[in-house]
């Protein structure tokens, strides 16, 4: 399944006139493979996530989740798709204080429809998969930035989602875990199949994803690269 952004347009209120965030957009990530996005800090990478992930409605143009139009759905409609088939790993990742991290993860399933019992099962499983086995029992002070994230990134895994976008942390990553956590998302988008978009904001790794496009003033600019 795939995600496909076709001419998409976003724009904000700015005083009396319009900031378009997103300019005619297009954009096209098969199942399995990772996509790259780069560019200058406002250049509206997280504009395009927020777009795919149906959490903003774009003023025009087309998103296509895994086979739905998402435009025309009704808000009820969309939270059942990100509930279903849409992972998200934001740039803040809001862990509770008080759970351990497999409980962290096993706590979506309660939105995702999971039975209690096999819940428990399937966050060790991700949280094993996210190179975490040991950490489970573990609350968020007790874990590295790096390990928070893989945390996050587990959590989006819960519901199976055909769609994972990942807003990678600014400052919460040096490069080599920055570099781990791009080696770990590229792992799980062949393993679970996924449309993978990281928005990343470490220019020298996007070489190892399989395309990498750049954003500039709301344009996805040419240059993007098939591996
Ligand atoms: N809710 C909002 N209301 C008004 N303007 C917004 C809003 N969110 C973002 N913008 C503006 O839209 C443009 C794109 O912002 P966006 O957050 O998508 O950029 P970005 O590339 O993700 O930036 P960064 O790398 O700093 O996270 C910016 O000019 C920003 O100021």
């Amino acid at each position: 399944m795939t995600l496909t952004l076709t001419d998409v347009t976003l724009t904000y209120p700015d005083g009396d006139a319009r900031l378009t965030a997103l300019d005619r957009v297009s954009l096209e990530v098969p199942a399995g493979t990772l996509t790259a996005v780069v560019g200058p800090s406002g250049s509206g990478k997280s504009s395009l996530l927020a777009v795919a992930a149906t959490l903003v409605a774009p003023d025009r143009g087309r998103v296509v989740v895994a086979g739905t139009e998402t435009t025309g759905l009704s808000r009820a409609e969309q939270a059942a798709l990100r509930r279903e088939r849409i992972g998200v790993v934001f740039q803040q990742p809001n862990l509770l204080p008080s759970l351990t991290a497999v409980e962290q993860v096993q706590v979506m399933a309660h939105l995702s429809g999971i039975r209690p019992r096999a819940a428990r099962g399937r966050a060790e499983e991700l949280l094993d998969a996210v190179g975490l086995s040991g950490q489970a029992d573990r609350r968020p002070h007790q874990l590295s930035g790096g390990q928070r994230q893989r945390v996050n990134i587990a959590r989006a895994l819960m519901n199976e989602p055909a769609v994972l976008l990942v807003d990678e942390p600014t400052s919460a990553l040096d490069h080599e875990r920055g570099a781990a956590v791009l080696g770990l998302l590229l792992a799980l988008t062949r393993e679970r199949a996924t449309a993978t978009v990281l928005v990343t904001h470490d220019r020298t790794h996007p070489d190892r994803a399989d395309t990498t496009v750049t954003m500039e003033d709301g344009r996805l600019t040419a240059g993007g690269r098939t591996a």
